[in-house]
């Protein structure tokens, strides 16, 4: 069984609907086993600044689909809940990302694992760790978290909804 990382974002809408109709689908696939969600942030837009707040979350599946597999089950997410490419880094109903598959690296035309933004993104890395806080990228010897600790704006990520108990993923999108 595959161990994979994906990061979900949306600030268009109800922001935590998204994020939980997007969860639902994952679950509903039965190649994929959703066994961790991180807490919801709500963070400040990065890259195209003049947009709503996201709110973002990390995922953590176990699935037997291979990466490119992966990759076209979260673009048909993205697809059903009406995202539309407009602008580089702009508005989305939702946005799925794969940041990790394995300790794998992987480069080809349509993919790049670890995702090549992973590092330089507090809305990224918080949730992240919280689900994982030892983790590493693939050959490289520094946690994670210590490179959290290198970035400025850390504090454009505040925590919107606490994740309540991490043995049932779901109680998060049920109240
Ligand atoms: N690790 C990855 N996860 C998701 N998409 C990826 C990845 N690596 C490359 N891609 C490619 O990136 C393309 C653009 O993705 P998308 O429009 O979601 O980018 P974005 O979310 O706006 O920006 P960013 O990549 O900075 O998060 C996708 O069509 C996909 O082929
Ligand atoms: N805060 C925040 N900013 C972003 C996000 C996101 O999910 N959250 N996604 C982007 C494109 O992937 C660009 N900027």
């Amino acid at each position: 069984m595959n161990n994979v990382y994906l990061s979900l974002g949306s600030n268009i809408g109800n922001r935590l609907e998204y994020l939980r109709e997007a969860v639902q689908m994952l679950h509903n696939h039965k190649q994929i086993k959703v066994v961790n969600i991180s807490s919801v942030y709500e963070t400040d837009p990065v890259g195209y600044e003049e947009q709503a707040l996201f709110l973002n979350i990390v995922v953590q599946i176990e699935t037997s689909l291979n990466p490119s597999s992966v990759l076209e089950k979260c673009q048909s997410i993205e697809n059903e809940l009406g995202r539309k490419r407009i602008i580089r880094w702009g508005p989305r109903t939702i946005d799925l990302d794969i940041l990790l598959y394995n300790h794998e690296n992987i480069v080809s035309d349509k993919l790049i694992i670890p995702h090549p933004r992973i590092e330089e993104r507090a809305f990224v890395l918080v949730p992240l760790i919280e689900i994982a806080p030892d983790i590493k990228l693939p050959n490289k010897s520094m946690r994670l978290k210590e490179s959290l600790k290198l970035l400025p704006d850390r504090e454009g990520v505040r925590v919107w909804k606490q994740q309540k108990n991490g043995e049932d993923v779901f109680e998060l999108f049920e109240s």
